[in-house]
């Protein structure tokens, strides 16, 4: 199967390798064009432009960081539109349902078959081939896409038309920055108060609300290590657009505003681009004694 592939960031990149690792012929692009050499060094191709790429290839991917570059991929000049014509796009990155819906009615307006395909999961779920993908949209491609899906995930689910992978995925990714939220309030509050937070991690891991995440962030949570798996930005973008699905929906969700705002407060400190458990950083209290 030939798929061209839109986006190397961290995701992108883990992904792409997976699929040329698994015998799948990839065409890539980024728009920092530097960062395709990796993937030829694994063996995949360059496109000069998305179009070029969809021209190439039946199928491509777009694994990009939000909704302005969803659509000035697809609606620029050189982009997925212009060849779109009896060609499939699939778009995994996380945007909200109004996005991916005008990024869908465009491309069947010109002939082409969409699916949204958003990801829960990581770097290392994608690195590893275990990411879960909620898709939304042409059932037929959906079935098509199947032998690309089984590479990239441990499991997809189709969730119906276009827009409720993309809501589904808002959903996970509101309770996960609140929840880190409040796992940070907690490391904190347990060192403040003058306990062992790596005994509060190991409390927390044997009772009802152990998880993953706790898990994975809470050790280099407390190193103050924040190498970025899942950029901080993008978190504070995933509940900027949860926040207006609620507002859609006229749901009140008080505790993911005040996340929010912590994201939004991290991002005013510049650590935009390092890891969403660098959030803890917000609750530090500035040194004074110098
Ligand atoms: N990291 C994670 O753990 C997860 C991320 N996601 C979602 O996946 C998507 C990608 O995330 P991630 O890989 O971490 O993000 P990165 O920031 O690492 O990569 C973003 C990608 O988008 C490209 N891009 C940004 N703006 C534009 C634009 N205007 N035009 C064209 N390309 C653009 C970047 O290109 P360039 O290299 O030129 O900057 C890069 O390829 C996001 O929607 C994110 O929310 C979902 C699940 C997990
Ligand atoms: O979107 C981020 C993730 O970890 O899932």
């Amino acid at each position: 199967m030939e798929v061209g592939f839109l986006g190397l960031g961290i995701m992108g990149k883990a992904m792409a390798i997976n699929l040329l690792r698994h015998g799948f012929k990839v065409t890539v692009w980024n728009r920092t064009l530097s960062k395709c050499e990796e993937l030829v060094q694994n063996g995949a191709s360059v496109g000069e432009t998305p179009a070029t790429v969809v021209k190439k290839c039946k199928y491509t991917i777009a694994m990009l960081s939000d909704p302005s570059a969803a659509l000035s991929v697809v609606f620029d000049k050189n982009g997925v539109l212009e060849h779109i014509n009896g060609k499939a796009y699939i778009d995994m990155s996380t945007v909200d349902a109004d996005t991916s819906s005008k990024i869908s009615e465009a491309i069947k307006a010109k002939g082409g078959y969409f699916l949204e395909a958003p990801v829960s999961g990581s770097k290392k779920p994608a690195e590893d081939g275990q990411l879960i993908i909620l898709a939304a949209g042409d059932k037929a491609l959906y079935e098509e896409a199947l032998p690309a899906f089984d590479v990239l995930g441990k499991k997809s689910f189709f969730l119906g038309e276009v827009g409720n992978g993309a809501k589904m995925k808002l959903v996970v990714n509101m309770i996960m920055g609140s929840m880190i939220n409040a796992f940070s309030e907690g490391l904190t509050l347990a060192e403040r108060s003058g306990l062992n937070p790596g005994t509060l991690l190991d409390v927390l891991d044997l009772g009802a609300i152990s998880n993953g995440m706790f898990k994975l962030k809470g050790p280099t949570m407390l190193q103050n290590s924040y190498s970025p798996a899942f950029p901080l930005k993008h978190q504070q973008k995933d509940m900027r657009l949860a926040l207006a699905l609620g507002d859609e929906n006229a749901v009140s969700m008080p505790v993911a505003a005040a996340a929010n705002e912590a994201f939004k407060k991290a991002r005013s400190m510049g650590l935009g681009d390092l890891d969403f458990s660098a959030v803890h950083e917000t609750l530090k209290v500035p040194d004074h004694s110098s």
